[in-house]
């Protein structure tokens, strides 16, 4: 289970100090601190006692995966097991039965007739064996994939549909990051298991040997063997604690790493030459995981000292046992004989149980985090249900709704009234961080209001079926998604469930002027727009930004919600684009639209003007830069862009030649 920092492997610490890289970096030390585990996550049980409680339950966990993904392979393999460590058992026995007929007083010949049977069923056994663990290994096969597949998809399912928050929470994430781990422990559990089953049969089989020659020997053989279980399940629990103390420091340091090779960073590592000051601070992340490490190795050394040194005296007292039993008279020789044989094959088996144990127990920590992680997910999913909407939604209105972020100190939406009249276009501007994108996230039902109300045709979001809101909502975000797929899927995934055939594309790539885009790709709309892989193809910001567009416009949304959607365009696509929207508006669509480009929303029905989160004045364009009506704010934004355009202010420009060029300004006059 162990994992280090630096490669994606866990470890623990007490003592770790903040680097400078973190504190460069990341603003802080990312390792959390030990506190951590007692106090902030009590779903993180420690002790001994409880790990050992717990154990049933996350093997029934790893059994439950495996049963839902292939139950025949699960049953083969469990019975394999059984038939294995009935096998082993059933050896054993014979072994020692074997062997007294061997030691047994008497003429050597009789001796070995009277041992052939035995013989041939340790051979026999032997085969029965080693074909049962083929059949294991491969059903063991076919079941660890599909194990692996299904826990994964289960917490990838939950893990999508959470809130906006949750996707945003630290704590969440670091959930995600051990819960990673969780799908592949459940997959490895279940071999662990199997080698539990045969270990502990054969267990069973030893200590009965020895119950009979003499019932001393059973807890001496105990007392082996509980040292090293003791000094295995510490080491897990403190490589688990490790592992949980830096998982955030080793998502940093993969950061780090994956950034020196990031395409979208390639250009900036070589020009500005971060790639040095980089691998720098990788170095100095790494160095934080190796003094982890080193602490982890050198506790490690201490605690198996310890045990393999109570270890030996039990095995100590076990010989001095046998001899003082030899010595009193109160077992023979022969069957001393025997009960050497039993005892080192017993710890063998104790051995081989305690550490497929730890291994469990290993895995089975990351199994309960999958858990929590799924319960976690659960509890912050998007609720499902909820009031209908009604069929004709006439209206969206804001009332006194205030918002403000999880950890913000102020809110980013202050008791905004606005109201979105069905087949208008509403424009929300003002300056950057004004609340014009919060507002649309709280529109669309990705947030919900602390207070106040967002009513779809009466219904609020907040008690809205939120599945039927997201259905009626077309948006092209600021930041819309790139998916790294082709051409065709990037417009399809507006509508995911619906066909990806060109009749469906083709009239949204037209509409958004991404059919240009697409006819200049080596393979259509079939290109992959992700460069790295084969054929795959990087198109600029402005031809995405038309990608975007036509996804939006794929979905067909009762509500379109455009969130600067021109921002890298040319000017005569940019001019197309607004064209398009007033069309739209024109045909009936409700559209709401964010831009900073002033000028291009004269033609809206309503523009809505926000300053730190608040409207500070509403109405249509005329009225809004008319002094009669409008109070100012948008007016005054609008002349300064449009002082932008009149051209007396370019400075005296030089000519290579030292000339000077006459501007535009001086030359009209
Ligand atoms: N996910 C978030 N978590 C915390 N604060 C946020 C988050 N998103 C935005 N904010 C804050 O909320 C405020 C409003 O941001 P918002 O993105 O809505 O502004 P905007 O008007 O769309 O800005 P811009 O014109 O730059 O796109 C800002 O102060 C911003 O820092």
């Amino acid at each position: 289970m162990s994992r280090s920092p630096v490669d994606g492997t866990p470890s623990d610490s007490h003592d770790s100090h903040v680097s400078a890289s973190e504190t460069l970096l990341f603003g802080g030390e990312l390792a959390y601190d030990t506190g951590w585990s007692q106090h902030h996550d009590s779903w993180l049980k420690l002790s001994l006692k409880t790990m050992a409680l717990s154990l049933p339950r996350q093997v029934a966990v790893a059994i439950r995966l495996a049963h839902q993904a292939d139950r025949r392979a699960l049953y083969t393999v469990a019975a394999s097991e059984v038939g294995r460590g009935l096998g082993q058992a059933a050896s054993l026995v014979t072994v020692n039965a074997l062997l007294m007929e061997l030691l047994a007083p008497g003429a050597i010949e009789d001796r070995l007739r009277s041992a052939l049977p035995s013989m041939v069923v340790v051979g026999l056994l032997a085969v029965v064996g080693a074909v049962l663990a083929s059949v294991s290994a491969a059903a063991t096969g076919i079941l660890e994939p599909k194990t692996q597949r299904v826990a994964t998809e289960r917490y990838l399912a939950l893990v999508a549909r959470v809130e906006m928050e949750a996707v945003e929470d630290d704590a969440f994430h670091r959930l995600m990051d051990s819960a990673q781990y969780g799908a592949d422990s459940a997959r490895r559990m279940l071999v662990y298991c199997a080698a539990v089953v045969t270990a502990a049969i054969s267990l069973v089989a030893a200590g009965g040997v020895l119950a009979v020659l003499h019932w001393a020997l059973l807890p001496l053989l105990a007392a082996m063997a509980a040292p090293r279980a003791w000094s295995a399940l510490s080491m897990a629990r403190h490589r688990y604690v490790s592992w949980h103390r830096f998982v955030q420091h080793v998502r940093a340091s993969q950061l780090i790493s994956r950034l020196l090779i990031d395409q979208q960073a390639a250009g900036e590592v070589r020009v500005h030459d971060v790639g040095p000051f980089l691998l720098k601070h990788f170095r100095g992340m790494a160095q934080t995981s190796e003094r982890e490490q080193t602490r982890l190795a050198k506790m490690g050394v201490r605690i198996t000292l310890g045990a393999d040194a109570a270890a030996g005296l039990a095995t100590l007292t076990t010989y001095g046992v046998l001899g003082l039993l030899l010595w009193q008279g109160q077992m023979a020789l022969a069957v001393a004989g025997t009960a050497v044989l039993a005892i080192r094959t017993g710890s063998a088996s104790i051995t081989d149980l305690v550490v497929r144990v730890t291994d469990v127990q290993g895995e089975a920590l990351f199994v309960a985090d999958l858990e929590t992680l799924c319960d976690e997910a659960a509890r912050r999913a998007i609720p499902t249900g909820g009031r209908d909407l009604p069929e004709t939604v006439e209206e969206i209105r804001f009332e006194k709704v205030t918002f403000t972020y999880p950890g913000a100190e102020v809110p980013s939406l202050h008791e905004v009234d606005l109201v979105i009249p069905r087949g208008r276009t509403v424009a929300l501007v003002g300056r950057n961080g004004s609340g014009k994108s919060t507002l649309v996230k709280l529109l669309c039902g990705l947030r919900l209001p602390d207070s106040g109300r967002i009513l779809w045709g009466g219904v609020g979001t907040a008690e809205a079926d939120r599945a039927q809101v997201f259905d009626r909502v077309a948006m092209v975000a600021q930041d819309f998604y790139r998916w790294p797929f082709t051409a065709r899927v990037n417009i399809g995934a507006g509508r995911p469930a619906a066909p990806m055939d060109d009749a469906a594309i083709g009239p949204a790539a037209v509409y958004a002027g991404a059919d240009e885009v697409v006819g200049g790709l080596p393979r259509g709309l079939d290109t992959l727009l992700a460069r790295g892989y084969k054929g795959g193809q990087e198109i600029s910001g402005g031809q995405w930004q038309k990608v975007g567009l036509a996804r939006a416009r794929h979905r067909q949304g009762q509500v379109l919600i455009v969130d600067e959607p021109t921002s890298a365009l040319d000017p005569a696509a940019e001019q197309r684009v607004f064209d398009q929207i007033h069309r739209l508006s024109e045909a009936g669509q409700t559209t709401v639209l964010i831009t900073h480009r002033l000028h291009s929303v004269r033609d809206a029905d309503c523009i809505y003007v926000l300053d730190e989160g608040r409207v500070v004045e509403h109405g249509t364009f005329a009225e809004l830069m008319d002094p009669a009506t409008g109070a100012g704010a948008f007016r005054d934004a609008y002349e300064l862009q449009a002082r932008q355009f009149r051209t007396p202010s370019v400075p005296g420009q030089t000519r290579p030649d030292g000339t000077g060029v006459p501007t535009e300004g001086t030359a009209a006059s």
